[in-house]
């Protein structure tokens, strides 16, 4: 039996008084790949940010209803908190630019103040690289700065930094809309590596790429959540004519 780790019941987001996440009620299960699709505007990103907390830093933005992660309400965590445990990967890699490779894995832990000692840091900096896929590319340059990797590099690293802090779930923006086919196609296997220990939601405008990681896909419009399913049978046999017209091309 799947355990829900995530879970919405009747959530709504707003930008002042456009309301663009619209009454959305999901359950999310451990250990799954999820993946928010749908046209461009729909809301994919704010519900995505909805779920660390990062929507309420904008300006204007505001959030009703519930969103519970392991049982326990969101928005009633400390949002510090609830970002440890919900990591976030953006499109665009996004490695602080003055940092070595080892700094950029453990600045959670300097930015959130929490101190390690040198032995500890060296394993979380070895284990989060081992599986982000990198170590073995990075184990002899590890005070080089994080820029001078390729992009692919880039956003496993970003991949190692997020869960560096032991997140139970990691949001993943678009992570390899800015990536060329190879890294695109590595970053979706350590996806597929990473479910084992983490839950993933994922957004994605890229249908082949949902239907290759994902294990579940939701399904948005105008804000609307129209459809969630088992993404073989969304993608086979969609139930909401919507999802239909857009997986078939008919809108994007
Ligand atoms: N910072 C903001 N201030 C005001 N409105 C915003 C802001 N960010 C997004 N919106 C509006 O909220 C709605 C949902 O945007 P959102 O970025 O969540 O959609 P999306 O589905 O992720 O789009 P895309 O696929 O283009 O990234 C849109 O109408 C957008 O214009």
């Amino acid at each position: 039996m799947e355990h829900t780790i995530v879970s919405a019941s009747g959530f709504n987001a707003y930008f002042g008084k456009n309301h663009v996440v619209k009454n959305v009620n999901i359950e999310i299960p451990r250990n799954n790949v999820i993946a928010v699709m749908g046209p461009s505007g729909c809301g994919k990103t704010t519900f995505l940010r909805c779920i660390n907390r990062m929507h309420e830093l904008t300006p204007d933005a505001t959030c009703d209803g519930k969103f519970l992660l392991d049982q326990k309400d969101i928005y009633e965590m400390h949002p510090i908190f609830v970002r440890l445990k919900v990591g976030m990967v953006f499109q665009r890699p996004n490695p602080f630019p003055n940092l070595s490779i080892y700094e950029n894995v453990i600045a959670g832990y300097k930015l959130n103040g929490i101190k390690l000692p040198k032995a500890d840091r060296d394993n979380v900096v070895e284990q989060s690289l081992t599986r982000a896929a990198l170590w073995n590319e990075v184990k002899d340059s590890l005070h080089k700065k994080g820029t001078f990797l390729s992009g692919g590099q880039q956003q496993r690293l970003c991949i190692a930094r997020a869960i560096a802090m032991e997140p139970e779930v990691l949001l993943l923006d678009e992570p390899t809309s800015a990536l060329d086919p190879i890294s695109t196609s590595g970053i979706e296997e350590l996806l597929h590596e990473l479910k084992a220990s983490y839950t993933l939601i994922i957004v994605t405008h890229n249908m082949q790429q949902a239907a290759r990681v994902s294990d579940r896909t939701a399904f948005f419009y105008m804000g609307e959540l129209v459809e969630y399913d088992n993404t073989k049978k969304m993608f086979t046999n969609p139930a909401d004519v919507r999802t239909q017209n857009y997986i078939t091309g008919r809108f994007s």
